[in-house]
């Protein structure tokens, strides 16, 4: 190959991270919610670069686990008390579950947090991870591994919308995918907390409309989810003096 071409091959390459890094950027939250008083755990939402797509490294978690066992879900975890924050967190989940070494992370923000049925503020983090990472699933934890494209949570193939009853007790509608890795051919399902996350990254880095229905606001994505997240705060803290 030509030097020229070769040249061209690699901005194309580094073209989705760059568009995709400064409107992430926008999209920064960083401590602005660290403060509430719920438990916590962290995310990593681990962005590669696959034959020039943007791709999303997810794992299924071990059979064995108490919590939600063989779903999908990104590397992460519960806070520990040498967490400095939330970034520190997701990493160093990464790092056990799926051996991924911190320093080739490349932290690119902190998007608007969920909660999990346990209650537990959940923030996520966007990393890029570097294209040749071989993941080493920790099988305590985590029994598979599998990339696939960003653009299939706004494009995909397989989607349905299912009923769903929060933790607070009011209902909405969670994503479900269907992803079949056709190189492995296996299929995967992501839906809950996972999928709603990979969406929301999705809308973010394409800012396109989806071929399914979506209740946030296109043009002021970042006030539409922390509308939607503080009217889910609310009704956990509700349902929290309601308990009492
Ligand atoms: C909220 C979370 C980020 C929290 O992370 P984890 O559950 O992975 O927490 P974690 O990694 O800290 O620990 C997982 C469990 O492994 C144990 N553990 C830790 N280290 C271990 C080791 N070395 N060997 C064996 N076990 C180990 C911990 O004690 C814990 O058990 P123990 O738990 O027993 O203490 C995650 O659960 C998550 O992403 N949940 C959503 C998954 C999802 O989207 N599912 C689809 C739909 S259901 C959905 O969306 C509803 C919802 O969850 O809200
Ligand atoms: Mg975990």
């Amino acid at each position: 190959m030509a030097a020229a071409e070769r040249e061209a091959e690699a901005k194309g390459r580094e073209c989705p991270k760059e568009e995709a890094r400064r409107r992430l950027r926008e999209l920064d939250v960083a401590d602005k919610f660290s403060r509430l008083p719920l438990p916590k755990a962290s995310v990593l939402l681990p962005l590669v670069v696959r034959a020039g797509r943007l791709c999303l490294l997810l794992t299924l978690r071990a059979p064995q686990l108490r919590r939600s066992p063989g779903e999908v879900c990104f590397p992460g975890g519960k806070s520990e008390e040498n967490d400095k924050d939330e970034i520190d967190t997701a990493l160093r989940e990464a790092k056990e579950e799926v051996g991924l070494p911190p320093e080739k992370v490349e932290v690119i923000c902190r998007l608007v947090p969920g909660i999990d049925k346990m209650n537990y503020l959940v923030t996520p983090v966007v990393g890029f991870i570097e294209d040749t990472f071989q993941a080493t699933p920790n099988p305590d934890e985590v029994s598979d591994v599998f990339v696939m494209p960003l653009e299939y949570f706004i494009r995909p193939l397989n989607y349905m919308a299912l009923p769903y009853k929060t933790s607070s007790g009011y209902l909405t509608w969670m994503h479900c995918f269907t992803y079949h890795d056709h190189e492995r051919n296996k299929s995967f399902k992501i839906w809950g907390l996972t999928a709603h996350f990979a969406v929301f990254l999705a809308l973010v880095v394409f800012r396109t409309k989806p071929t399914f229905e979506v209740d946030y606001d296109l043009d002021n994505l970042i006030s539409s989810a922390e509308s939607k997240f503080m009217n889910l705060y609310a009704s956990v803290n509700e349902k929290k003096k309601s308990n009492l």
